[in-house]
């Protein structure tokens, strides 16, 4: 074994033994160490530690401002710092590309670069002579699975909103839209998996929620996105009941099965 795979290396590009097993050995060894991410090359990789770790304070975003990668160790704060940097230098938008299979922690990648970012622009930035405030970004989803929606692979849960919408509502709330609890809705079972390790649903709503504030989503808007996504929860559990046609007088093979379905209109 060569000596870098003994006890890790920071970037990969620096590993002896630079095939599958040894970069798995590599992420493990340092995984273990709670070193979450490690670099290859200018790639950030990120491990998800499914636990809050205390490498995201204050003090974490002043040590990587205004840092060159491989200053400080590996961290999503200094892929931030690096598009800042490259921004006010070069003068051009950058885009930071996040892949991960479903869990990987993508999302929480991407909020923690927001959250990198918003940190910095409240200092000495242009942004701050302007307003204060970050004056636009944009995130784009290149693969919306649709299909999660009504399919979910085994210990796979459905998107997270609509296990924190039927946490986080209020019992006057859910009744208005007929919900109840994640166990009811087939869309929510398929992947015999209704809860995620280290995440707590009220919790996340509640932030959804005042995250949408901030965003100035009317109550209107908010009422309109709940009955959207109560509405497929309860389309997830309609029925179809196939029917002989000698005994039926439509030309119709089967017919709908409701369950007792709110009225409201989307
Ligand atoms: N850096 C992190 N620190 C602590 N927990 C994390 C981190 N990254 C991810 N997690 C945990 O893993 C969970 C799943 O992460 P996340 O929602 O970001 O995954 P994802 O890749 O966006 O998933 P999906 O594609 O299914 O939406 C989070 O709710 C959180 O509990």
């Amino acid at each position: 074994m060569h000596p870098t795979s003994i006890h890790g290396v920071e970037d990969m590009i620096r590993l002896g033994d630079l095939n599958e097993a040894g970069i798995l050995r590599n992420l493990l060894i340092r995984y273990r160490e709670k070193r979450i991410y490690t670099y290859t090359g200018s790639i950030l990789v990120a491990i998800n530690p499914y636990q809050l770790l205390p490498i995201y304070t204050a003090d974490q975003i002043r040590l990587y401002t205004n840092k060159k990668i491989g200053e400080m160790p590996p961290h999503i704060f200094a892929i931030a710092d690096n598009c800042y940097f490259n921004m006010q230098r070069n003068n051009r938008d950058q885009c930071c590309i996040i892949s991960g299979e479903s869990g990987a922690g993508k999302t929480e990648s991407t909020k923690l670069i927001l959250q990198f970012l918003a940190a910095i622009s409240g200092q000495h930035s242009w942004i701050e002579q302007q307003r204060g405030a970050i004056e636009g970004a944009k995130i784009e989803q290149y693969l919306l699975e649709k299909s999660r929606v009504c399919r979910q692979a085994h210990d796979e849960r459905n998107y997270h909103i609509f296990y924190c919408m039927l946490k986080g509502m209020t019992a006057d709330e859910k009744k208005k839209l007929g919900l109840s609890k994640a166990t009811d809705f087939t869309y929510l079972t398929i992947g015999n998996c209704t809860v995620c390790d280290g995440r707590d649903d009220m919790k996340e709503y509640s932030n959804i929620r005042s995250a949408m504030k901030v965003l100035m989503f009317t109550d209107k808007e908010n009422g309109e996105i709940s009955k959207l996504l109560a509405a497929i929860l309860h389309m997830g559990n309609l029925r179809y009941e196939g029917s002989s046609s000698s005994s039926s007088s439509s030309s119709s093979s089967s017919s709908l099965c409701f369950r007792q379905l709110p009225s409201f209109t989307v």
